[in-house]
């Protein structure tokens, strides 16, 4: 589990990635570290894609429909002037925010803020998905969650798409995905 570092009291930023493929718990674990962070009494601001309207346009919904209040974005830059005084940003669903995403998490980090951002790191096809798989290279901390495979209750690494819709971006839940090991994925259908 992860833990946050101590620097003597000395607030240094840094960026941590929590990734892997949906129903990993990744909105969830997210929520735990903000969660955390408010009980220290930090000063904590939430982001998600406005695009990313599945259950809600403001909230953060996990699968087990656990909820926390974020700010959509049209565009990653949109959050530097909105963390002015923040000392913990969390982003959820980075994989549908644009390549500018790890410049704009650097430069919060280098302002002194954490920055906790959760993302897919591949798409249905095992594609690295948007910039994730960059946030990955710059972070300080990484982890990477696992679900169960639908078809065979092994660790799953993958998001299985169950319909034959080949854009990279289709929102959905069970009723288009399911987390699949690397065999079963392999397996198809
Ligand atoms: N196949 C599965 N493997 C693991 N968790 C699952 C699965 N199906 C449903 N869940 C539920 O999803 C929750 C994780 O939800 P969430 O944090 O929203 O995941 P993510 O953001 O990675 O998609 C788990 O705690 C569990 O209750
Ligand atoms: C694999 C994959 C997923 N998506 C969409 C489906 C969901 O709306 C989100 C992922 O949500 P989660 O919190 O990680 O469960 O992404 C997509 O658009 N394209 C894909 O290839
Ligand atoms: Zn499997």
């Amino acid at each position: 589990m992860f833990i946050e570092p101590s620097f003597s009291g000395t607030r240094y930023g840094w960026i941590e990635v929590i990734c892997g493929s949906m129903f990993s718990g990744k909105t969830e674990e997210l929520m735990r570290r903000l969660r955390r962070a408010r009980i220290a009494n930090l000063k904590v601001k939430v982001f998600k894609p406005a695009l990313d309207t599945r259950y809600d346009e403001q909230q953060i919904v996990s699968h087990d429909e656990h909820m926390i209040r974020s700010i959509p974005l049209e565009h990653s830059r949109q959050i530097l002037p909105l963390a002015e005084g923040m000392e913990v940003v969390g982003i959820d669903e980075a994989q549908f925010l644009d390549q500018e995403l790890p410049a704009v998490c650097d430069e919060l980090a280098g302002r002194g803020i954490r920055v906790v951002v959760a993302g897919l790191d591949m798409d249905f096809e095992g594609r690295p998905f948007g910039p994730v798989p960059f946030l990955l290279a710059k972070a300080d901390f990484v982890t990477k969650l696992h679900a169960i495979c639908m078809q065979c209750g092994d660790m799953a690494t993958y998001s299985y798409r169950k319909s034959g819709d080949k854009s990279t971006l289709l929102l959905g839940e069970k009723d288009l995905y399911e987390p699949r090991c690397r065999r079963c994925y392999l397996l198809g259908q």
